[in-house]
């Protein structure tokens, strides 16, 4: 198992934004968290990165607890997130957008290597390279936001709403380039506005509704469960 996640609860002061949330992601699997707005996804991530603090519960990765680890240590240790918004630099090029994501990395060389490997992958990236960010459109940002998060070398990337305003085209080629990454050998834990998307791409699918875990199952049987349309809709079920 790569990451277990016991009992975890999150707290925004005296109200609760995630409640006794559990889930288990095995390496080289695709994991997908969904769930109506303000359901508590965005906060599960920032718990899994030491972000939010968890007023209950662990974080266990490769068997480890760390649940009282910096965010730093965490991404030194595998975890990386590509937050929603993606939180590009515009002012500083591409390639420093970029190289952020190696900060607590000293192998230059192979940092060089992996930087070309996301420029071959990317090549909108690599013709800017020296260009401010701000010259990006928002997908190339996506992308951009992706190979920085890459640049970490993580063994497990989540990635919060990636598909969020881009054109049908972009959310094509984001979700083929997940399925490249994992076809790779990297394990994603994906939350989604998207759910016919996220759901033919993962393995396991979480529903979240007001901070609380409502269905958990394979993605697959996931997608046909009437609970997950009454979820997005508001609408309890009787
Ligand atoms: N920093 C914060 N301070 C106080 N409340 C917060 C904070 N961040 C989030 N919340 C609240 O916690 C709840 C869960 O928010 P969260 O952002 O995790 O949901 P979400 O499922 O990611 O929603 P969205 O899809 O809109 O991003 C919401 O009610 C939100 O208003």
């Amino acid at each position: 198992m790569l990451l277990e996640i016991n009992s975890l609860s999150v707290k925004y002061g005296r109200i609760p934004a995630l409640e006794d949330f559990s889930m288990e992601i095995k390496r080289g699997e695709i994991a997908t968290v969904l769930g109506a707005n303000g359901a508590g996804k965005s906060t599960l991530l920032k718990a899994i990165l030491g972000m939010e603090k968890a007023s209950h519960g662990k974080v266990v990765w490769e068997g480890e607890n760390v649940t009282n680890w910096s965010p730093s240590r965490r991404i030194k240790d595998g975890l990386a997130l590509v937050p929603e918004g993606r939180r590009i630099l515009i002012a500083q090029t591409i390639e420093e957008n970029l190289l952020l994501g190696a900060y607590q990395r000293d192998d230059v060389d192979a940092i060089r290597h992996e930087m070309e490997t996301i420029y071959d992958r990317f090549p909108n990236l690599c013709e800017r390279r020296h260009m401010q960010a701000s010259c990006l459109s928002g997908g190339e940002q996506q992308m951009l936001a992706i190979g920085r998060a890459l640049l970490s070398k993580p063994d497990l990337l989540m990635l919060d709403e990636p598909s969020l305003g881009l054109s049908p085209l972009f959310v094509k080629q984001l979700f083929k380039l997940l399925r490249d990454l994992n076809k790779g050998g990297l394990t994603i834990l994906l939350v989604e506005q998207n759910t016919d998307q996220a759901l033919a791409l993962a393995n396991t699918g979480y529903v979240l509704e007001r901070g609380k875990l409502i269905i958990s199952d394979g993605a697959q049987k996931l997608a046909n469960d009437p609970r997950l349309h009454e979820a997005y809709l508001g609408v309890a079920a009787e």
